[in-house]
């Protein structure tokens, strides 16, 4: 079997135009576009790319961006200050602060302060609780790219065995529980798992997100699987690549994601749709 191309670039523009029309309507209606706020601390370059992506889409999607392009030396007070700040701003609608930030500053204790109905990358312990709980507010914006990218393939999830590589807050965790609100049966895999070729041997689907360049087999994928591939790995020759051996698993799957062109422009799509979910929550 050839795999099917789950074109990232097609669905994540198919998304924006939903977003535009979405925004359009608020304006037509007198109501202000929504408003997201884009802090960058430092100056990695994968994350420049990111935010230039964010904030490119924002234009395409009608949503104002505000871009903090902090320096490395932010203290975090001050990037408290600047949370609370934006918290307290009626008219910014989603916050987001993009990771990973300088080893100094504590992830976790500014990403608690963003208020939960702000909070479009849906890390907030609230978001993931109530994820965790089946009864999603903000949902991580990678996760629920994943599960639009899956829904577009037809196949129905109920029953079927999904094998997630990778347990980070970002990526595997808050996919396990979206595969299992889809009524999946969900095995976690990470770097202490036993026998993953096996695991990934009997799986329907697989979502592969570890960072390390053509970590998974595509010997190991079952014929007919659908294979997600979340990483996004830049080899010496400045090429991307996936965590999956592309050009052998796509002889094997029947759907599977490109890398690049595939999860990543998912990611920003799907933080548009967030953006506009949170002011329309909020706002009405
Ligand atoms: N605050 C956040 N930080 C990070 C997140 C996140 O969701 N929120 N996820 C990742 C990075 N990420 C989003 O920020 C992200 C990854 C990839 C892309 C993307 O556009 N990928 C392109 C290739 C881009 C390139 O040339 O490098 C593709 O896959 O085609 C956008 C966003 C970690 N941090
Ligand atoms: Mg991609």
């Amino acid at each position: 079997m050839t795999a099917q191309i789950l074109d990232g670039k097609a669905i994540s523009q198919e998304l924006i135009a939903g977003v535009r029309a979405r925004v359009d309507a608020r304006v037509a209606a007198g109501k202000p576009a929504p408003q997201l706020a884009v802090i960058l601390v430092g100056s990695d370059p994968a994350s420049q790319v990111y935010v230039g992506n964010k904030k490119r889409q924002c234009e395409n999607a009608g949503i104002r961006s505000l871009a903090f392009d902090l320096p490395a030396e932010t203290s975090e007070q001050e990037l408290l200050d600047l949370v609370a700040k934006l918290n307290a701003d009626e008219d910014v609608d989603g916050i987001l602060v993009q990771l990973p930030l300088p080893k100094h500053l504590d992830g976790d204790k500014i990403i608690e302060l963003i208020d939960p109905n702000k909070d479009v990358d849906g890390f907030h312990p609230y978001n993931i609780g109530r994820l965790t709980l089946k009864m999603p507010l903000l949902r991580p914006c990678t996760p629920r790219g994943v599960m639009t990218l899956l829904e577009k393939t037809g196949i129905d999830l109920v029953g079927k065995d999904a094998v997630v590589i990778g347990a980070s807050n970002i990526v595997g965790r808050p996919q396990a529980l979206e595969l299992l609100l889809a009524r999946a049966t969900v095995t976690v895999c990470h770097s202490k798992t036993k026998d993953l070729a096996d695991k990934v041997r009997g799986a329907d689907v697989v979502v592969a997100g570890v960072g390390i360049p053509n970590f998974v087999k595509g010997e190991w994928i079952k014929e007919g699987a659908v294979v997600i591939d979340v990483g996004i790995n830049r080899l010496e020759s400045g090429k991307l690549c996936g965590d999956v051996e592309f050009d052998t698993a796509k002889e094997r799957a029947s759907w599977i994601t490109p890398v690049p062109g595939g999860v990543g422009l998912m990611t920003v799509a799907t933080l548009m749709q967030n953006t506009i979910d949170a002011c329309e929550k909020r706002r009405g």
